[in-house]
């Protein structure tokens, strides 16, 4: 399931692509228009609301959609008619901040009490730093904060902090799961909760496969079990290793790891060696996705504790 499919849209989700039409007769598609800046989507119900809308800061591109084009928009504004079912799954009244990934960040009720602030924009790196970026995928906003919390709850309560997490290694022609602090030290639990099982594939269908349809031109059809993980101050690290070299995961590839509460800790960064010093730590309810094929490591975790969910797709 995608946002496209859902009754509603919410923030996280990728908005749908539509035709707009505009009064004049010229129309478009909002894809292959309106991507690539931040974004104001406004559903204002008749002209009163409209009139009331901010003035769009500059740099952002401000669209009011409606099934008919709304009237009365200030200067600034571009007014579209819009297929009434997208129309109902961004809401009326509304005025969404949306990133220049078409991505809904946060919706305001018409009228808004204040010039709502944009997304934030990141300070862009010069261009001789941008060389040795490992290619990594990241996605924010695939889990909700409040269901990273439950996440840490169900591992910390109900799966009693989870079991010391052992590696696969051949011995005497048999394959035997052994500790081994050189490779990895850090608890993990396979989630024993159906209903937080349903709620994070149903993020990831709506949320992950499609981006990485769209940017690796890959779809995703098998996905291993869910694994939440909890690395500790002092006592957690994942030495550099890739996710698919032996028999049983050698079908493994792509990595899909979502940090569960990125700023609680310090250190657990991710580590491409191959392709550079730089290090990766998503915020919280971000996905990151890598193809299992690239060395990683987790960095040690130095104060406080690092809680992820981890699964490979196929
Ligand atoms: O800590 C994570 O998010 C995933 C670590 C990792 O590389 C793995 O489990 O294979
Ligand atoms: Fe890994």
């Amino acid at each position: 399931m995608n946002a496209a499919a859902s009754a509603h849209w919410l923030p996280g989700d990728r908005l749908p692509d539509v035709r707009l039409r505009a009064d004049d007769g010229t129309n478009c598609t909002l894809h292959a228009e309106f991507a690539g800046a931040p974004l104001w989507l406004a559903t204002p119900t008749d002209a009163h609301a409209a009139a009331l809308l901010p003035v769009p800061p500059p740099g952002t591109l401000a669209l009011c959609v409606g099934p008919q084009a709304p009237q009365g928009a200030p200067a600034g504004w571009r007014a579209f008619a819009a297929d009434a079912r997208w129309c109902e799954g961004v809401g009326a009244g509304l005025l969404w901040l949306v990133d220049a990934n078409l991505r809904l960040c946060a919706p305001v009720p018409l009228p808004p009490q204040s010039v709502p602030t944009t997304t934030p924009s990141v300070e862009p790196l010069p261009g001789e730093r941008t060389f040795a970026i490992a290619p990594v995928l990241q996605i924010p906003g695939v889990f909700e904060p409040e269901l990273c919390a439950a996440l840490i709850r169900h591992l910390d309560v109900d799966c009693a902090g989870g079991d010391v997490s052992a590696v696969l290694v051949m011995q005497d022609g048999e394959q035997r799961l052994q500790v081994d602090p050189d490779i990895k030290q850090r608890r993990e639990a396979i989630p024993r909760d159906a209903q937080l099982e349903a709620r994070m594939h149903e993020r990831l269908m709506r949320r992950a496969l499609p981006e990485i349809a769209r940017v690796f031109n890959f779809e995703v059809r098998r996905r291993d079990p869910f694994k939440l993980l909890a690395y500790p101050e002092n006592a957690g690290y994942f030495r550099a290793h890739r996710d698919n070299e032996t028999p049983d995961v050698a079908h493994r590839r792509f990595a899909l790891s979502v940090n569960l509460n990125q700023g609680d800790y310090t250190g657990g960064e991710f580590r491409y060696p191959e392709f550079g010093p730089h290090l990766f730590s998503p915020p919280t309810g971000a996905a990151l996705v890598f193809s299992c094929s690239m060395l990683h490591e987790v960095r040690p975790v130095m104060r406080g504790t690092r809680y992820a969910m981890t699964t490979f797709l196929a």
